[in-house]
């Protein structure tokens, strides 16, 4: 029998793009018949003030979550970095899909590396993680918020606003804009927030049959390594008003893990850095390594809350 699927969405061109890819690798490896549900979300109409301190990247997943539970949609596609890092009862993260390039892009009209910049201009970017990494190597740039969907950023850009901005490569990549990046951070020097690049399915906890049918769109080496990720935020009681970033690859069996804590203070912005790897060959295991990574940035005495 064809299984009939609804997708909850949010309406930016790059969910829209999100939302299509899944429905085509469910329409392909399942035989479902799909639709989108596209949806406008609080995160999406509060534009003018930076997300961390109005609510956090809650506000993108909620009015999803609703569609769900009111029955009106099947599953939820997120950029699973967008996605908080415990999710409210009832609810499951049935897949993580294969990664895209998890780098942070740096696309500017005129200088083709943060190196290239002259002191004191401005740079734009929406996460506090870019800003204290930025600032960390670059402390005589003027960091300022950017925000608004991908197309907005770069009209702000083009318009002069800023020297360059820093994005998330994928989403660039996704929208056909890869031609924009002038050059991708490498991970070690500007390190991507927990599941950058990767996107996540989510589900009603009590659609087993749903969860199990998803099953060939899962990616275990991504969804273990983003767990890693994941859990690191979990444990310092991640939000994204907290500038950490936390990335891990894998080298064959092993998962290795580095995590970035970072902090305005009023001497200058300071980084703490913790890593570690561990063979692991299931989610608890990626987790325990998220734990430890975070448990090693406690000791290194983060200022957290
Ligand atoms: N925070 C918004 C957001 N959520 C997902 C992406 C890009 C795609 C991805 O990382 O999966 C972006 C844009 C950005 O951070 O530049």
């Amino acid at each position: 029998m064809t299984m009939t699927l609804k997708i909850a969405t949010r309406q930016s061109r790059l969910a829209l793009w999100q939302a299509e890819h899944v429905k085509a690798r469910l329409e392909s490896e399942l035989g479902a018949r799909v639709t989108l549900l596209p949806l406008s979300t609080r995160g999406d109409e509060i534009l003018d003030r930076s997300l961390s301190k109005v609510g956090g990247k809650g506000l993108f997943v909620k009015e999803l979550e609703l569609a769900l539970a009111r029955g009106e949609a099947d599953l939820a596609v997120h950029s699973l970095k967008d996605v908080p890092m415990d999710l409210p009862d009832g609810y499951a993260l049935a897949a993580v899909m294969t990664r895209e390039d998890p780098r942070d892009a740096w696309v500017s009209p005129e200088f083709a590396r943060l190196e290239d910049l002259p002191s004191g201009v401005r740079v734009g970017t929406s996460s506090l993680r870019r800003q204290v990494q930025l600032l960390a190597r670059r402390p005589d740039l003027d960091v300022q918020p950017l925000r608004g969907n991908l197309d907005t950023r770069l009209r702000k850009l083009d318009d002069g606003e800023y020297a360059g901005i820093v994005l998330a490569r994928a989403g660039l990549v996704r929208l056909g804009l890869a031609s924009r990046v002038r050059s991708a951070f490498e991970v070690d020097e500007m390190l991507p927030c927990a599941g950058q690049g990767a996107l996540g399915i989510e589900v009603l906890a009590s659609r087993t049959d749903l969860i199990s049918a998803l099953g060939p769109l899962v990616d275990r080496a991504t969804s273990w390594a983003c767990g890693a990720e994941r859990a690191v935020s979990r444990a310092l009681g991640g939000s994204c008003s907290v500038p950490l970033a936390a990335h891990a690859h894998w080298q064959g069996e092993r998962l290795h893990l580095r995590a970035v804590f970072g902090a305005l203070l009023p001497a200058g912005p300071r980084l703490w850095q913790a890593e570690a790897d561990a063979e692991v060959s299931g989610l608890d295991g990626a987790e325990s390594l998220g734990e430890t990574v975070a448990q090693q940035l406690r000791d290194a005495g983060v200022p957290l809350g």
